[in-house]
């Protein structure tokens, strides 16, 4: 697991090293680790790092002090290097130090024949001391921007807590981070490109969010032993579907089908056309029909009228886990009685997009999302998966998990559909439903990027290259 902490933590975390190490020592590691990422660039865009120009944007705080020792360190390199100072003030330090290398300081009015001519701009402008997007001076000098823009810590303008944006912000090629990751990293990775984290000697535990890494679905994932048979891996009920929409079966169906070597079982009115299109899974009408199974997904294409209701009611009823997604997550929201079949201590893992959360919370997700996440989870005592470009999954316990993507192929119709299929399968193995949900958008995720491979895809293909992804991620472990 991958841990990010809060500017909060991260602060504390601060303070106790600022404590046992020389004074600006922090900073020294820092600014170097990210003048070796600043030449890796320019050599990445250019070719070369001697007698290239790369533009300080510096702030007046810490981040623009990162920038400027930075600077200064690259002049060593041979690199020629100008500061744009923006705000009241620069860190007096890094001044000093780049100045004495060598290096150009102008004003924020003579910045725009410089960043025309820059190989590379650095973004210090602000780091986890930001508030709010791009003030009007920087906000026109990063328009400026043609170069590729490294970020010190984080990309200025984007909330370090949350990953919002609402207003102008810098977009990063690269963003060179210390001692360790924080929200922004994994909320808002289109504004932050490629993070590397540089190693400062922070010591931080428990951390406030995760994310899964390859090696934990890799160990996870639930494989049959020589003693396993069909019933014995977990049998995954789907109840999805209808008249209407039988596609929305085929898809969730597929994925389990795809996603286990278990059973499948199916019911509703789509029987008939899951069949046809997956021999393997036993199919019947209803859900009182389908047989023994240890776990449910319910919800796509089932409508929201009495029936998917009843539905819903009769798998919630069966002390079994169950995600509920889609249609389902909009009747729990529109007749929450329904809940009152569940037995309180059996899994429940809800999947709604942000339409569906506001039908569950009455309000938007907002911009804090992992917030978001989090109260409801609480309020319905589930595992809440918040779709999206970045997947959150939160617990009633507090654990938060965020899934980065890998593009945006994967908002194309049923996608959603897929990762019901997927994540009931992994709770129908009897996985702990927080981490079964998050190893689900890991997976459903990869197979986007796998069945897409930069071009556009569809849910089908995303299905069939649910084994590759799987098969990827356990190579690792080979
Ligand atoms: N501590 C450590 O151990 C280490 C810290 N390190 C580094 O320090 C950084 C944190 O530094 P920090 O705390 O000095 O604040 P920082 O983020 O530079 O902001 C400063 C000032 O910017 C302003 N400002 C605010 N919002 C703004 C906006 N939207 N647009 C424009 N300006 C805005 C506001 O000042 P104002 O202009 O209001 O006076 C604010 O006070 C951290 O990210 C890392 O890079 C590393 O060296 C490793 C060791
Ligand atoms: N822009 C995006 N980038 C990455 N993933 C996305 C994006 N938009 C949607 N997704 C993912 O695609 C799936 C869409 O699910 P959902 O909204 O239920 O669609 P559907 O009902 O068509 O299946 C979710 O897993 C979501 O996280
Ligand atoms: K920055």
């Amino acid at each position: 697991m991958q841990g990010i902490w809060t500017t909060e933590r991260i602060r504390e975390a601060e303070g106790r090293a600022f404590a046992v190490t020389p004074d600006g020592e922090l900073m020294r590691r820092a600014s170097f680790g990210l003048s070796v990422q600043i030449a890796d660039v320019l050599a990445e865009h250019t070719g070369t790092v001697s007698g290239r120009r790369v533009v300080l944007l510096a702030g007046s705080g810490d981040n623009g002090g990162d920038a400027l020792w930075a600077g200064a360190f690259l002049r060593r390199r041979g690199v020629a290097v100008t500061a744009v100072l923006l705000g009241s003030r620069a860190h007096e330090a890094g001044l000093a130090a780049l100045k004495r290398a060598g290096g150009r300081v102008v004003s924020a009015e003579d910045g725009p024949q410089w960043i025309a001519r820059a190989d590379v701009v650095v973004d210090g402008i602000v780091g986890i001391s930001a508030s709010g997007s791009l003030r009007p001076e920087a906000a026109r000098l990063v328009s400026l921007v043609e170069a590729p823009i490294v970020a010190v810590d984080l990309p200025s303008g984007v909330d370090p807590d949350t990953g919002a944006v609402d207003g102008p912000a810098v977009r990063a090629t690269r963003t060179v981070t210390f001692g360790a990751l924080k929200p922004v990293h994994a909320l808002a990775p289109s504004w932050c490109g490629e993070v590397v984290l540089v190693d400062i000697g922070l010591e931080l535990t428990d951390p406030d969010l995760q994310r899964l890494d390859v090696a934990d679905v890799a160990a996870a994932w639930p494989v049959p032993g020589p003693e396993d048979d069909k019933y014995s891996q977990g049998v995954v009920g789907v109840a999805a579907g209808s008249a209407t929409y039988p596609g929305a079966a085929v898809l969730t169906a597929g994925a389990a089908v795809r996603a286990t070597a278990g059973m499948v079982r199916y019911a509703g009115h789509a029987a008939d056309v899951v069949r046809a299109q997956w021999p393997e899974v036993i199919a019947t009408g209803t859900v009182a029909d389908a047989g023994r199974v240890q776990a449910w997904a319910v919800g796509p294409g089932i409508g929201i009228g009495s029936e998917g209701r009843d539905v819903v009611r009769y798998v919630l009823g069966q002390g079994l886990p169950v995600c509920a997604d889609a249609d389902a997550t909009t009747i729990i929201a529109k007749s929450p009685e329904v809940l009152d079949a569940r037995d309180p201590d059996t899994p429940l893992v809800l999947t709604p997009h942000a339409g569906e959360y506001e039908r569950l919370m009455g309000r938007k997700p907002g911009p804090d999302r992992v917030t978001a996440a989090r109260e409801a989870a609480k309020k319905y005592n589930a595992v809440v998966l918040l779709k999206g470009h970045v997947t959150v999954v939160a617990a009633p316990d507090g654990r938060a998990a965020v899934n980065t993507p890998r593009g945006a192929w994967l908002a194309t119709p049923g996608s959603g559909d897929v990762l019901s299929g997927l994540l009931g399968s992994l709770l129908a193995a009897g996985l702990d439903p927080w981490l079964a949900a998050a190893m689900a958008a890991h997976v459903h995720s990869l197979a986007g990027a796998i069945a897409a491979q930069n071009a556009p895809t569809s849910s089908s293909a995303l299905v069939h290259a649910i084994p590759e992804a799987i098969r990827s991620i356990r190579s690792l472990l080979s």
